[in-house]
C-alpha cells in the first residue's frame, strides 16, 4: 500500500488535566472515510481539531503525506476543507457571501459557482436573504454548499448532519460517499448511523481508541 495521505502516529490529547484518548493510530488513504465515534466528550472534536492543525497533541504526531502537520501549513491549507460543528455562518451577510467569504479561504468561486452550489444544497431563492432570516437548517446548508465547490481532498466535518432534514441528511450522505469513491477522503463525527457508506468506510471508535493504522 502507499503512504497515507494522513497519519495519526501514537496520539495523544489531554485537556484540562484530563487524558482523552492516547496511544492512537490511524492512516487514512484516498477513498476512504472515517467516522469517529464514541460518547459525549470522548474527544471526538478534539481529535477533528487536532486533524485540522487548530490544537496541538499533548504526546504523538500527526502526518500529512508522511511528514509531520506541523512543518506544512500551506499543505495543510490546500489540501483541507474544515466545517466546526457551529455552522460558522455570519448571519447578516447573505447565503452568497457568507459562501464567497467561505471560500476565499481556498479558491475564490465566480458568482455562478456560488449560485449553484447553493441551488444544490436546496437554498435557491434565498442566495441574496440576510442568514440571520433561515432556520438552523438552512444555515447548516449554507455552510455545507462548500462540499458543492472545488473543494480541496480531505473534508473534516464535525456533526455535519446537525439540523438537516431527513432529506438533507440523505443527500449529504451520498455526497460525502460519492467523493470518497472518486478518490476524497472524509473524516467525520456524527451520532447518526450511516446508511450509505462508501467501500472505504471504517470507523474509529473513542470509547475503545487503539489502533487504526494499515493492517
Ligand atoms: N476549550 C476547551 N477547554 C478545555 N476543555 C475543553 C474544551 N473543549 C472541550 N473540552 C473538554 O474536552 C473533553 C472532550 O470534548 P470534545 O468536544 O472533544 O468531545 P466530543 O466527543 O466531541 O463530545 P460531544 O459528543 O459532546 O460533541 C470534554 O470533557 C470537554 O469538557
Amino acid at each position: 500500500m502507499t503512504s497515507p495521505f494522513l497519519e495519526a502516529v501514537a496520539l495523544a490529547c489531554e485537556r484540562d488535566l484530563r487524558v482523552l484518548f492516547e496511544r492512537l493510530d490511524f492512516a487514512l488513504h484516498p477513498g476512504q472515510m472515517l467516522q469517529i465515534a464514541g460518547p459525549n466528550g470522548s474527544g471526538k472534536t478534539s481529535l477533528l481539531r487536532l486533524l485540522a492543525g487548530l490544537m496541538q497533541p499533548t504526546e504523538g504526531e500527526i502526518r500529512l503525506a508522511g511528514r509531520p502537520l506541523a512543518e506544512q501549513r500551506g499543505e495543510l491549507t490546500r489540501n483541507l476543507l474544515w466545517i466546526g460543528h457551529a455552522a460558522g455562518i455570519k448571519g447578516l451577510l447573505s447565503p452568497e457571501e457568507n459562501l464567497a467569504w467561505l471560500c476565499a479561504l481556498h479558491t475564490p468561486e465566480p458568482r455562478t459557482a456560488l449560485w449553484t452550489a447553493l441551488e444544490a444544497v436546496g437554498l435557491r431563492g434565498f442566495e441574496d436573504v440576510p442568514c440571520h432570516t433561515l432556520s438552523a437548517g438552512q444555515q447548516r446548508r449554507v455552510a455545507l454548499a462548500r462540499l458543492y465547490l472545488d473543494a480541496p481532498p480531505l473534508w473534516v466535518l464535525d456533526e455535519p448532519f446537525t439540523a438537516l432534514d431527513k432529506h438533507g441528511v440523505a443527500q449529504l450522505e451520498e455526497h460525502l460517499a460519492r467523493h470518497c469513491e472518486s478518490g476524497g477522503m472524509v473524516v467525520l463525527t456524527t451520532h447518526h448511523s450511516l446508511t450509505r457508506k462508501p467501500a472505504g468506510y471504517r470507523e474509529l471508535d473513542l470509547a475503545r481508541a487503539g489502533s487504526l493504522a494499515d493492517e
